[in-house]
C-alpha cells in the first residue's frame, strides 16, 4: 500500500513536472535577463536619487517581488530597513479574486517612515492600491511604490507605480519572481504564457 502511494506521488509529480517544462517550451520570451538587468538598474538609480537620504523602509509584497527585491537591494547603497508584505489574489490562477491577507507589518514600524513597496508586477492594480491604503492609515509618511513590471491592460488602474522597469502586454507573464501556475518564479527573463 505505502508503495503503491510513493508511487503514485512520483507520477504525479513527473507529469506536473512535464507540465510545467512545456509551459516554458510554449512560452514567448518577451524579456531577456540582460534586459531585465538593465531596466533594474536604471530603475535603482531612480530610487537612490530621489529616496537615498529618506531612511525609507522597503516592504516587498511576497511571494512575487522576491527575486526583483533580492536583485534590487544590493544596488539601493544607502541607509534603509526591510520588512515585508505577504498578501495574493491570484494564488495558481491567471484571474485575480478576492485578497488573502497573509502578513502586514506592525503599525509601529510604519507610522512615520517613508515606505517603498515592492512587487514584481502591477496588472490590475487593486493589490498594491489596497497596501498602499493600509499603509496610509497606518501612518506611513509618505508610500512611494515600484515594480518590476507594469501590464498595459488598456484599461484604468487605481493606481500606477512610481517606479516601472518594464511594460509589458496584455498577456499572463511569468519569470524574474511571476509565478505560472504556481512554478518558474526562479527565471531571470519574463516570459508570456503560450496557448493553452
Ligand atoms: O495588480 P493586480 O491585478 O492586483 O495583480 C498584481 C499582484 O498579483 C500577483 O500576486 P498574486 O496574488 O499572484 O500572489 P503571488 O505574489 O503569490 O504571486 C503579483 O505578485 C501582484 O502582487
Ligand atoms: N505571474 C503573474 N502574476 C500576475 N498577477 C497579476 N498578473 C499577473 C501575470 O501576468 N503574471
Amino acid at each position: 500500500m505505502r508503495f503503491y502511494f510513493l508511487h503514485r506521488i512520483k507520477m504525479d509529480i513527473d507529469t506536473k513536472r512535464h507540465h510545467t517544462q512545456a509551459m516554458l517550451d510554449q512560452a514567448e520570451l518577451l524579456f531577456s535577463e540582460t534586459e531585465c538587468r538593465a531596466a533594474l538598474e536604471r530603475l535603482a538609480g531612480e530610487i537612490c536619487a530621489d529616496l537615498g537620504g529618506k531612511y525609507p523602509l522597503l516592504l516587498p509584497v511576497m511571494g512575487g517581488a522576491v527575486v526583483f527585491t533580492g536583485q534590487l537591494l544590493p544596488l539601493l547603497r544607502f541607509p534603509l530597513d526591510f520588512d515585508y508584505v505577504h498578501v495574493s489574489r491570484y494564488g495558481d490562477k491567471l484571474e485575480g479574486g478576492n485578497f488573502n491577507w497573509l502578513r502586514m507589518p506592525e503599525p509601529q514600524n510604519i507610522a512615520g517612515r517613508h515606505v517603498v513597496v515592492l512587487d514584481d508586477i502591477l496588472d490590475e492594480g487593486h493589490t498594491m492600491s489596497a497596501i498602499k491604503e493600509k499603509l496610509l492609515e497606518m501612518g506611513a509618511a509618505s508610500c512611494a511604490t515600484a515594480v518590476f513590471a507594469n501590464k498595459l491592460t488598456g484599461k484604468p488602474k487605481p493606481i500606477q507605480a512610481d517606479y516601472v522597469g518594464i511594460d509589458v502586454p496584455n498577456r499572463y507573464v511569468f519569470g524574474y519572481g511571476m509565478d505560472a501556475a504556481g512554478a518558474w518564479r526562479n527565471l531571470g527573463a519574463v516570459y508570456a504564457l503560450g496557448p493553452t
